[in-house]
């Protein structure tokens, strides 16, 4: 059965910030109602996590679901041990980081220490990716929306309201610098959501 757009989203997640965000760039395009269930995060790539995390969340509330999972990437990490060892370290560095690293990265070094993660490293890039699934009910296909915004990870400049904001910096600033319009006209979040509202659009004509 083809997916049907739905006229209201439960967003499922525990972050305060993430849900600001998604309800400021869906103002006006859909109902957007907020609940926060405790969700187990499966092993896995970024991917697999939120399609897993869609169908659990769709199986607890019986309703349309959305929930988003988000990481920021290093390049000069990933390419360090090699291409063959890559293919090792990337999956054990993707299924720990996304669960515990990244969380355990936030908390002992803050925003104000997170570029130290980088300190032996020339290549300072940093890829912020967001992957959202949007999941109709109980038994449906949750569908995955990515967004993608290319960056660097400098000293943090800005407010440290929001994870590691003040530390990613994009075309001259970092996102906490920016006007929240600015920020979300070019990240990984307004970007993956851009995805979704043109599939929204598209649903509700068909
Ligand atoms: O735009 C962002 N700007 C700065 N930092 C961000 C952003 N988006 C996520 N973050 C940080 C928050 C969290 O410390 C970490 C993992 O995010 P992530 O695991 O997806 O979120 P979470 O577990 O806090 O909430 P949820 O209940 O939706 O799973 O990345
Ligand atoms: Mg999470």
């Amino acid at each position: 059965m083809a997916p049907t757009a739905p006229t209201h989203l439960y967003f499922i997640t525990g972050n305060a910030n993430k849900l600001a965000e998604v309800q400021a760039i869906l103002d006006g395009v859909i109902e957007l109602r907020s609940k926060n269930v405790d969700l187990v995060e499966i092993q896995g790539t970024a991917e697999e996590v939120t399609i897993d995390k869609a169908r659990r969340a769709a199986a607890a509330v019986g309703e349309p679901v959305l929930v988003e999972d988000t990481c920021l990437c290093f390049k000069a990490m990933n390419g360090l041990p090699g291409p063959y060892m890559y293919e090792h370290f990337a999956t054990a560095i993707t299924s720990l980081c996304l669960t515990y690293l990244r969380k355990w990265f936030m908390k002992s070094l803050g925003p104000h220490g997170l570029h130290k993660m980088l300190a032996g490293f020339d290549d300072k890039s940093a890829t912020a990716v967001c992957n959202f699934a949007y999941c109709e009910g109980p038994d449906h296909e949750p569908i995955l929306f990515q967004g993608k915004t290319e960056g660097r990870l400098v000293e943090s400049r800005g407010p440290t309201v929001f994870g590691w904001d003040s530390a990613f910096e994009v075309g001259g600033q970092t996102y906490a610098e920016m006007e929240k319009k600015d920020k979300h006209a070019i990240s990984h979040r307004g970007r993956a959501l851009d995805k979704l509202k043109e599939w929204l659009a598209q649903a509700s004509d068909a």
